[in-house]
């Protein structure tokens, strides 16, 4: 098995990096590719850990020779967010450094499962999606915009509020990844119930979770600890979906023919192919399907921006 990750030497890229480093199954290699040129010494930093995982480094202006021969790709290239600032207001500068690294994926690893965390999600998965079909090389069950960590904000947020086990919730977030698109089915958690009062709060904190930690870093940046660890969790998925194993389920943004938006995050299946099957969203509360509904203009608005960068 082989992992790309191109913005490596970044924040998310370099935990990313050090958790797959550690549990990439055995015999896995790793490809770290950032235009920043410490990349080589960050995979020579991992290196020395002591795991049966071969690690290589490449800087510079062609991702291309970290791409060859990769079954999954990650991305995390571009900027963050300072406080202040939505995530759409980084579509300027990663609007093209997204399309200028998927374009090199289409030519290397036309069949790589992509997973794109660049901010702003809901925009960049579009211009990817598009930038693939440009090509002739677009696999809608291979592209997935990485939302693994609203899935763990909620998981965390769920536990500390109701004091049960982490390892017990199991929760479902559906829509995209920014503010109101970002919609966790508190409704369908099992082994507790909310108060109105709990899911209006819960729900606005798990929204607005990304913000609570640029502001808490005041100008440092965003998530990328927390962030590595949801990409780490997505990757193992993929992976173990690819290793044939069975009931891998995770949420992300993917082109699913739902009937909500071309791009929706969604429970899907994964398998030797990336998606193995779309998942139902199940019965949603009377709180959700109005969320939901009131966020599609917004979301459809960010897809529309993607489709258009690229056209
Ligand atoms: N999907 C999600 O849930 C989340 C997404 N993000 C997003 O992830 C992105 C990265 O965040 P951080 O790692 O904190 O930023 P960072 O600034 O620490 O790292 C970004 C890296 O990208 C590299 N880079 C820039 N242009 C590049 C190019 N053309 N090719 C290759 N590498 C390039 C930079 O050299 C830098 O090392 C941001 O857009 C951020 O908004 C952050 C948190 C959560
Ligand atoms: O908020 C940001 O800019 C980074 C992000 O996507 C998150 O933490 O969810």
């Amino acid at each position: 098995m082989k992992v790309a990750v191109l913005g490596a030497a970044g924040g998310i890229g370099q935990a990313l990096a050090l958790l797959l480093k550690t549990q990439l199954p055995a015999g896995s290699d790793l490809s770290l590719y950032d235009i920043a040129p410490v990349t080589p010494g960050v995979a020579v930093d991992l290196s020395h850990i002591p795991t049966a995982v071969k690690v290589k480094g490449f800087a510079g202006e062609d991702p291309s020779p970290a791409l060859e021969g990769a079954d999954v790709v990650l991305i995390s290239a571009g900027v963050a967010r300072k406080p202040g600032m939505d995530r759409s207001d980084l579509f300027n500068i990663n609007a093209g450094i997204v399309r200028n690294l998927i374009e090199k994926v289409a030519v290397v690893c036309p069949t790589a499962l992509i997973g794109v965390i660049t901010n702003p999600v809901n925009t960049t998965v579009a211009i990817a999606a598009e930038v693939l079909k440009k090509a002739g090389v677009y696999d809608k069950n291979r592209l997935f915009g990485v939302t693994t960590l609203d899935v763990i904000r909620s998981e965390t947020f769920i536990s500390e509020l109701k004091g049960i086990d982490i390892a017990d919730v199991k929760i479902k977030v559906i829509g995209g990844h920014s503010g109101v698109t970002i919609l966790p089915l508190l409704s369908q958690v099992k082994g507790v119930s909310f108060t109105d009062e709990e899911v209006a709060a819960l729900t606005k904190r798990i929204q607005n979770a990304g913000t609570e930690v640029v502001d808490a870093k005041a100008g440092g940046g965003s998530a990328t600890l927390s962030m590595g660890q949801a990409a780490f969790r997505f990757c193992m998925s993929l992976i173990r979906g690819l290793q044939g194993e069975a009931n891998v389920v995770e949420c992300a943004y993917v082109d699913g023919g739902s009937e909500f938006a071309p791009l929706f995050a969604q429970p899907i299946l994964l398998g030797k192919n990336g998606i193995e099957q779309l998942l139902p969203c199940g019965e949603l509360s009377e709180f959700e399907i109005k969320a939901r509904d009131s966020m599609l203009d917004t979301l459809k608005a960010d897809i529309q921006l993607g489709v258009d960068f690229v056209k």
